[in-house]
């Protein structure tokens, strides 16, 4: 069977901005279009403003997500207050979209425990660094909102590298046997780092890693914001209707390197970046189609430009003001009872800050 044609892409406005599908985008209004055009604007204009506070040394390691946008935007507005969300290290554009103050989120990139702190009624888990465990706790915390009987679900992202991993088979293989209301949403932006999809897996799609475990999975355009956000509203109405999970794969690209520590020159051409740049970004598609469909506003641009502007500003700001981020920290919030091996790398440290050991 050929998995690029069980599962092709798809999508509803074009590279062009023309709408493929004009049924499903007349449902689109204007105000919907120019929410989705503001959430990516604030997505990309954060993103731009710490990789530049990186390279100034002002915040730690930063992971960028440029070009990623539609994906994790769209998708973050498919769910709704009370559900659950589960972000990679790479997401901070669908946690700020479904409710993260950029004050936290900044004081995430300087270590400080704030970081991972939602604001009141927002569950968003802090991201996760160790790849594919988050497909364990948002399977495991959906479980727990059915068993409880509420309508709540868990949204989850991970990357193409993720499916190699133990973890996000056994998180595919639970929710199934036991109909648990989680949306798997993978961002296929085409690396692991450095290691491409095709030399990773002989899969050709992820999406089709869900036939195994007889999970509805489809392939959309991850840089097309409209089908990004109803597919995924889809996802998330079979989940709140008890008719368990969905595999989504939104296929995209990460324009930027892997973090702020990866030279990506060493294994892509500069040629494919500008192309990607050109022909498939999120933000200009979405502009087209606006213009197209005569709904575009230059003044509105400018407002929104400079709105967002005045909440990056405020947001770095308030995070200035807070004390730097304490060592003693790494060995609280995990365990309410510190293990014995973390108890005595605790004294070590102790230790050295006291000058008693080097
Ligand atoms: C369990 C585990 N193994 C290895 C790593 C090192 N690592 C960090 S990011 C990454 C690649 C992940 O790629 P993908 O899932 O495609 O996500 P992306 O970074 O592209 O968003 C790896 C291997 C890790 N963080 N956790
Ligand atoms: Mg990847």
């Amino acid at each position: 069977m050929n998995m690029l044609e069980k599962f092709p892409i798809m999508q509803y406005i074009s590279e062009e901005g023309e709408a493929v599908n004009s049924e499903i985008t007349d449902m689109l209004t204007a105000d919907l279009l120019k929410l989705f055009y503001e959430k990516m604007l604030r997505a990309r204009m954060m993103d731009k403003k710490c990789v530049n506070l990186q390279r100034q040394g002002r915040i730690g390691t930063y992971v960028p997500y440029e070009g990623q946008e539609a994906a994790q935007v769209g998708s973050a507005l498919a769910v709704e207050e009370g559900d659950w969300m589960f972000p990679t290290y790479r997401d901070h554009a669908a946690t700020m979209t479904f409710g993260h103050s950029l004050r936290n989120l900044l004081l995430y990139w300087v270590g400080r425990i704030e970081g991972g702190i939602p604001p009141e009624g927002k569950n968003i888990f802090p991201p996760a660094v160790p790849i594919a465990s988050q497909l364990l706790h948002a399977t495991g915390v959906a479980w727990a909102e059915k068993k409880k009987n509420t309508d709540r679900v868990s949204l989850v992202y991970f990357g193409d590298g993720a499916t190699s991993e133990g973890d996000f088979h056994e998180g595919l293989n639970f929710a199934s046997v036991f109909k648990v209301p989680v949306v798997f949403f993978n961002q296929n932006n085409g690396y692991a780092i450095s290691v491409p999809m095709e030399k990773q897996m002989n899969s050709k799609t992820i999406a089709q890693k869900g036939l195994g475990y007889e999970i509805p999975s489809i392939r959309i355009d991850g840089n097309d914001i409209a089908a990004v956000y109803l597919e995924t509203k889809k996802a998330v109405e079979r989940a709140r209707n008890g008719e368990g999970p969905t595999l989504i794969e939104a296929v995209t690209w990460r324009y930027g390197a892997h973090t702020t520590a990866d030279d990506p020159s060493k294994y892509r051409d500069q040629a494919e970046i500008d192309n990607r740049r050109k022909t498939t970004d999120p933000l200009s598609r979405l502009e087209k189609y606006m213009k197209n469909e005569g709904i575009w506003d230059e003044e509105w641009l400018t407002n929104t430009e400079n709105k967002i502007t005045n909440e990056i500003n405020t947001a770095l700001d308030e995070m200035q003001k807070y004390p730097e981020a304490n060592i003693d920290d790494v060995f609280e919030n995990v365990f309410e009872k510190l293990t014995w091996t973390l108890e005595e790398q605790r004294e070590q440290h102790r230790k050295i800050k006291r000058g008693q050991m080097s």
